[in-house]
């Protein structure tokens, strides 16, 4: 019998550091076709909650992904199916090909491939934003914030395996128009019933919040839910 459960349950997230609270007991679900926007001022906890989404930070409560924890899936593989895509790449070594290579032979990403359909590989992607496919054999230190934030989104999207993209400030680095090509793209994807079925979007633009945006989601100061919509 088919699930009912949400795509991602999220019960009660609370985050707290020494004595600072970060998240304070946040709940939502996300489900199917959702690009849930996620707003709020600048260090009120936006990172903070999809880095506990993807089970990169230690949080209270629980996060359930079709009804199951990520310890059921595995880290590694609920990882990939529940993927964070940082702003930018913190500080890899070498090139993004070597890195295209390494995280390829991850065993969480094995047996993936076989049943993704046709969605453009990440050199191929990352061109099509006007990324020369010669950047991937550059050092990660001498690409531009730009064409750095479009190889990591272009390998988050274009290695098939993730349901649910966390997307914190995807397009920050990149101008208008670029920003509009790969808003195109990820919404195309969502709508394209492929293994992609959820984003959670972080932005602090208003009209990038309009155009792709199916639900809202807002952070005030102490991680703290100030407006969500009726349906969250
Ligand atoms: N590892 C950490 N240790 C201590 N404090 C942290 C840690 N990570 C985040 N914080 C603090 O938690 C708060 C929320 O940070 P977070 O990066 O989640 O905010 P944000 O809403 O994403 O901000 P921005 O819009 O500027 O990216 C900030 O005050 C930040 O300094």
């Amino acid at each position: 019998m088919a699930s009912t459960a949400p795509l991602l349950s999220v019960k009660d997230i609370a985050c707290v550091y020494g004595k600072k609270t970060l998240i304070s007991e946040i709940s939502f679900d996300l489900n199917e076709g959702d690009c849930l926007v996620l707003v709020g001022k600048s260090g009120s906890g936006k990172s903070t909650l999809l880095k506990c989404l993807a089970h990169l930070n230690v949080y209270n409560g629980e996060v359930l992904l079709r009804g199951k924890k990520p310890l059921d899936y595995g880290i590694p593989k609920y990882r990939t199916m529940v993927q964070y895509v940082p702003q930018r790449p913190s500080m890899l070594p070498s090139t993004p090909r070597a890195f295209l290579t390494t995280i390829m032979t991850f065993k969480s990403r094995q047996g993936i491939e076989e049943h993704s359909s046709k969605t453009d590989g990440p050199i191929e992607l990352a061109e099509s934003w006007g990324v020369d496919s010669a950047t991937w054999d550059r050092n990660w230190s001498s690409l531009s914030g730009g064409e750095a934030q479009r190889v990591s989104l272009a390998m988050a999207v274009g290695i098939p395996g993730a349901e649910v993209l966390l997307l914190d400030e995807p397009t920050s680095a990149l101008d208008e128009d670029t920003s509009i090509l790969v808003e195109k793209y990820l919404m195309g994807l969502l709508h394209s019933h492929q293994t992609l079925k959820a984003i959670i979007w972080i932005t602090h633009s208003q009209a990038q919040e309009t155009r792709v945006g199916t639900r809202h989601l807002s952070l005030e100061r102490g991680g703290r839910l100030s407006h969500a919509d009726a349906d969250v």
